[in-house]
């Protein structure tokens, strides 16, 4: 197959024709994937996938070319089973160099356990409301800070990267919608421990566009753009339009999943990420290279929808089906060259 790089030399991916003016940018702007599937992405199947698939997972999207693919959680095995063979998948990782595998981290206990698998970057993840709070963590917005708090101090302490996540940062599934100023104080506090990006996740899905701009237009009041992620949960259909919202605010770190799996436990009614496969498809049509391979991301949504037993909540991944064998076909299709 021939190299994605080969590809781009090859077909000229025109500059967007279609309405989106990246601000500030004459042309299409590099975009960094944090990819979640392996942790957000299976926390919440009830079918127990293997230690073995798991890490077979891993390497397919590592494969694939994506470099920063959360791995693992060590939170507490009586909250979420699913996730509870985290040292194993972390210690029999093939670690390919200059791909991350960030874990998430609920607590100094979980941090410890962590900390002897052998990892470099940390995920501390405070709701923006207090009835997830209380669902997911067990306890209010301000107790998960101050827990947060001493996990990043030892991880800065232990020299690893440190991630925040802000849960329910549009709506939650117990108080309803949340305040853009309560996420923007969040986002400070989180950035004042030591994060070096935080991610603002739309845990039910609920957000639009309009409300993601109301949002940023708040959060970026106290921080920069590249100080932030954005991570849409899809189950409205609006995570690429959140997306292209984001992306007008001058951010340049996507969250997404493969195959679209995802959601939390302990957020009635959230459905999975934004796909991988329709973000880096979406963003081949933009003319940004992903350096991505799309037949080896579509192939690694297929191994786990298939392990699962489920079709694949990837557009992308249905609408291509078995036709196209060739990254630069795919590519062609989303710079609409047909
Ligand atoms: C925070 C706790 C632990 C509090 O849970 P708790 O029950 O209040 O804590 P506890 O200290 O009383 O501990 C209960 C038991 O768990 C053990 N325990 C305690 N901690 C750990 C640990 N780290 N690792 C292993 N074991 C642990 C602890 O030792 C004890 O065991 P026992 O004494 O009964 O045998 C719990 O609520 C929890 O694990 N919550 C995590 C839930 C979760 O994983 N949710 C999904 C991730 S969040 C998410 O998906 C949203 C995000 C980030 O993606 C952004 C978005 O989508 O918007």
């Amino acid at each position: 197959m021939q190299s994605i790089r080969n590809v781009s030399k090859s077909f000229t991916l025109p500059i967007p024709r279609i309405c989106i003016k990246f601000r500030g940018l004459s042309s299409a702007p590099e975009i960094r994937i944090y990819e979640v599937g392996p942790r957000d992405g299976l926390q919440n199947e009830s079918k127990f996938v293997p230690t073995e698939h798991k890490i077979e997972l891993i390497n397919k999207l590592a494969a694939a070319g994506l470099k920063n693919i959360e791995s693992a959680s060590f939170v507490s095995p009586k909250w979420v089973k699913q996730m509870s063979d985290g040292s194993e998948v972390m210690k029999n990782l093939k670690r390919v160099p200059g791909v991350n595998y960030p874990v998430l981290i609920p607590n100094l206990k979980g941090y410890h356990i962590a900390k002897q698998c052998n990892i470099e970057e940390v995920a501390i993840f405070p709701a923006g409301s207090e009835g997830f709070s209380q669902k997911n963590l067990n306890c209010s917005v301000e107790e998960g800070l101050a827990r947060f708090q001493e996990v990043a101090e030892q991880a800065v302490k232990d020299g690893l990267r440190v991630r925040g996540y802000i849960s329910c940062i549009v709506g939650c599934p117990y108080d309803g919608p949340i305040s853009p100023s309560v996420i923007a104080k969040i986002t400070e506090r989180l950035l004042a421990m030591g994060c070096y990006e935080v991610s603002l996740g739309d845990t039910i899905g609920v957000g639009t566009a309009g409300s993601v701009r109301r949002l940023l237009t708040e959060v970026l009041k106290v921080t920069t753009p590249d100080k932030l992620a954005l991570h849409f949960h899809d189950t409205y259909g609006q995570g690429l339009s959140n997306l292209l919202a984001g992306l007008d605010f001058g951010i340049k770190t996507v969250d997404s999943s493969i195959s679209g799996l995802g959601g939390c436990p302990y957020a009635r009614g959230a459905s999975g990420n934004l796909a991988t496969e329709d973000l880096v498809y979406f963003l081949y049509g933009l003319g940004v290279n992903t350096h991505i391979d799309l037949v080896k991301l579509v192939e690694a949504g297929r191994f786990i929808s298939n392990y699962l037993g489920k079709p694949t909540e990837s557009k992308v991944n249905r609408a291509l089906g078995d036709r196209f064998k060739d990254h630069k076909d795919i590519v062609r299709i989303a710079a609409c060259d047909v």
